[in-house]
């Protein structure tokens, strides 16, 4: 209980979320119970699709916002406002998370949020990024990313903050922190987090490079833990729950903050400097400009 208290006093804007959510297992914000109940088990927003079953605690997040899950401002507070709603409920003991959309799982941060956009923008912008990542990164629940399509940057970010990741078999995905080939530069909390998930040397070459792999390269430097036939991602996510589920969840929720509390302490005390840095970075017109050649690039590549 107190892990679970010490990781929900990290999440900044916390109580704000919590006054947009509802059916509270607290019952601090739960305007009818009858909402609450009929919410409880399924509920859908703009780009998210909630499926609670309640008989094996476990909920399936399925991310849609059409065409490529790209996680922009709105995205971002959605997707923490049903995360958050997950948390509260104690019943909940596992998540997955995934995509309705076809060939993508999320291609990462919302470039639209920055380029052309002001300073204010883009810091409100990367408080949701981080508060994403803080979130995920510190969830009691077990978290498990089924993979069901193309991956890069931020889409990488999200599925390597769960404790176990599913991807299909299919060599046009691929999955990485590519921001260096966008001219932009991954900070300090998403290498801590790849180095965290692979090693220090691969993650070195992968963020440099801004290398991009196959699922089958992915899961050979551990980038992914699992690659199966694009059919079988949600089932085997479901079956891998299992085991995850099958640890008493204190020992296994204290476990993952000795795990993880050093690199989520350092961008809780530093949440501030880091939306300053980012924003001083993006606005520059260099990056400006990287922005703009890179999204022209994805126009052209399209037609
Ligand atoms: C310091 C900061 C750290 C940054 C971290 C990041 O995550 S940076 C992010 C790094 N992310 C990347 O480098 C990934 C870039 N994206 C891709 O590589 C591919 O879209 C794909 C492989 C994800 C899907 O391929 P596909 O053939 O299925 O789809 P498609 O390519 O045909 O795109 C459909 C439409 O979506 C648009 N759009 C796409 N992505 C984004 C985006 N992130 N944002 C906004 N828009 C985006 C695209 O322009 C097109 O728009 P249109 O013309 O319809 O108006």
């Amino acid at each position: 209980m107190a892990v679970r208290v010490a990781l929900r006093n990290k999440c900044g804007f916390s109580g704000f979320l919590l006054q947009l959510s509802y059916g509270s297992r607290q019952g601090r914000v739960c305007a009818s119970p009858v909402i609450a109940a009929q919410q409880r088990n399924n509920s859908t927003t703009t780009n998210i699709k909630v499926d609670f079953d309640q008989s094996t605690g476990v909920a399936v997040m399925y991310m849609q916002s059409p065409p490529v899950n790209s996680l922009s401002l709105d995205f971002l507070t959605e997707f923490c406002i049903n995360l958050e709603k997950l948390e509260m409920d104690k019943s909940c003991r596992g998540l997955i998370v995934t995509s309705s959309q076809p060939k993508v799982f999320s291609a990462g941060l919302d470039i639209m949020e920055m380029y052309g956009k002001s300073p204010e923008h883009c810091g409100e912008f990367w408080r949701a990024v981080q508060e994403m990542w803080l979130k995920m990164y510190s969830s009691n629940m077990a978290t498990i990313a089924a993979i069901n399509g193309s991956s890069p940057a931020g889409g990488c970010l999200m599925s390597m903050t769960c404790d176990y990741r599913i991807m299909a078999d299919n060599p046009r995905y691929s999955i990485g922190l590519n921001e260096t080939q966008l001219g932009i530069v991954a900070p300090f909390w998403f290498k801590d987090t790849i180095i965290n998930t692979v090693g220090h040397r691969t993650a070195e070459m992968a963020l440099e490079l801004g290398l991009l792999f196959s699922p089958s390269e992915a899961l050979k430097i551990g980038l992914v833990d699992q690659v199966v036939p694009e059919d079988q991602v949600l089932t085997t996510a479901t079956q891998a729950m299992t085991k995850w589920l099958a640890v008493p969840d204190h020992a296994r929720q204290i476990t993952k903050s000795l795990m993880r509390k050093p690199t989520l302490d350092k961008l809780t005390s530093s949440r501030e400097a880091d939306i300053q840095n980012f924003v001083s970075f993006i606005t520059k017109d260099s990056i400006q400009k990287s922005l703009r050649v890179y999204l022209e690039m994805l126009k052209k590549r399209k037609g």
